[in-house]
């Protein structure tokens, strides 16, 4: 049963796995769905066959989406915008929608990556192209494979306008697909771009043959890192408790669905990083996102060892194994930094040392 109250008009930009989930939900919801991609040929067989064969063939969508590859056509009239682009290319297109786009339309951002210029979420993009109002973005655990199957699943949206967050609550949300809201944009958006590292870490991992126990290590430690890098950057730890922080870093990490978990799996059964992304054929953020995280975080004095070491494991030719090895022998740390912090423990250790040192001194005399 639908929850939309109100027919509304919801236009997609985007034509890959996501965008085609989303579309075919809001769609499912009752909504006139337009979806915006760039390959003729694709938008032909959405409209002919009401499937993507390119980037999710299995999956049939709903036929109230229309797909086309003229943005004004798409937007005019659109009460509420997915963007579903690669951060890469994100900014790009909303440059060319903005002749299209309005202050009263809710526009939302569904990427999980980072803008190298600027360090910018996709959020931040949408706000410095258009400075409209009613701006917000999704994130949480959703490989859009397990939406179009229409597996039961929830996500967030997050956003400071509580108008953005209803309407996408009241658009989206339906007997298989459940919306939370967040007023923390910021820290939703960086656990969806946070975890991608962390996933690549997991599947190279499981590739090498680590077990269990590792996997939840990494996961764990992968959740001090984010919130630590978070509250530097002026987000709430407390929003990694939920769907998109610890929510998307226990799917991303644990699926074979993941294109960042199957990038990290193919690097750990000896594929160079080119031939693992070219395999692929969709995009994996988490490959640039470790970059741009771990010049980030030096810059900020942010201590993180598990994104430290996936960047040189991947730009540096530092061997997986050679690399945990390291971390494992890394230095003493606390389990919840929030309540231990990290410093007391290395400064009772640097005490411990000492008073060793003192001791054995006095026992030489
Ligand atoms: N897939 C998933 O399970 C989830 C994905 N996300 C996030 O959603 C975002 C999009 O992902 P997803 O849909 O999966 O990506 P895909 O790789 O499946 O598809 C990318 C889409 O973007 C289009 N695109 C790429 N570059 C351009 C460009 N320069 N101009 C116009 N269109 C372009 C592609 O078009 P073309 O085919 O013509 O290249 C394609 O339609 C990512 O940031 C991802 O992190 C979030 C949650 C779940
Ligand atoms: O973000 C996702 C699931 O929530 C999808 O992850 P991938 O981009 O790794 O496929």
């Amino acid at each position: 049963m639908a929850m939309a109250e109100q027919q509304s008009n919801v236009a997609v930009l985007g034509g890959g796995s996501f965008g085609t989930a989303l579309a075919s939900i809001a769609a499912d919801n009752g909504a006139n769905v337009r979806q915006w991609l760039r390959d003729e040929a694709l938008v032909a067989q959405i409209n002919r066959e009401h499937r993507n064969g390119r980037y999710l063939p299995d999956y049939a969508i709903n036929p109230a989406v229309t797909a086309s590859t003229d943005l004004k056509s798409v937007l005019t009239g659109a009460e509420l915008v997915l963007i579903a682009i690669p951060s890469k290319a994100f900014r790009s297109v909303v440059q060319a929608a903005k002749p299209w786009l309005s202050p009263e339309q809710i526009l939302v951002s569904t990427t999980k990556g980072i803008e190298q210029d600027g360090f910018l979420l996709m959020s931040q993009v949408l706000e410095q192209e258009t400075g409209f109002p009613h701006i917000g973005v999704i994130a949480g655990p959703n490989l859009a494979s397990e939406i179009a199957d229409k597996q039961l699943t929830a996500t967030v949206i997050a956003s400071a306008d509580a108008l953005t967050r209803t309407r996408v609550q009241q658009v989206l949300g339906c007997r298989y697909f459940r919306v939370y809201a967040s007023n923390d944009r910021h820290g939703v958006e960086l656990g969806g771009a946070l975890k991608n590292i962390y996933a690549i870490a997991a599947g190279m991992a499981a590739a090498l043959g680590m077990g269990e126990n590792t996997r939840s290590m990494l996961m764990t430690r992968a959740l001090a890192e984010m919130s630590r890098f978070a509250v530097a950057q002026g987000a709430n730890p407390m929003t990694f408790l939920g769907l998109a922080g610890v929510g998307d870093l226990i799917v991303t990490c644990s699926s074979n669905l993941s294109r960042n978990y199957r990038v990290g799996h193919a690097l750990g059964t000896g594929l160079s990083l080119e031939e693992a992304v070219a395999a692929l054929g969709q995009v994996a953020e988490g490959v640039n996102t470790v970059k741009l995280v771990c010049a980030k975080a030096r810059e900020m004095g942010v201590y993180m060892p598990l994104a430290e070491g996936l960047n040189r494991v991947l730009f540096d030719g530092v061997p997986a194994q050679e690399m945990a090895s390291t971390l494992m022998m890394g230095e003493q740390s606390s389990d919840v930094e929030f309540i231990l912090p990290r410093e007391a423990v290395q400064q009772a250790h640097r005490e411990q040392a000492h008073q060793g040192q003192h001791n054995s001194g006095g026992c030489d005399e």
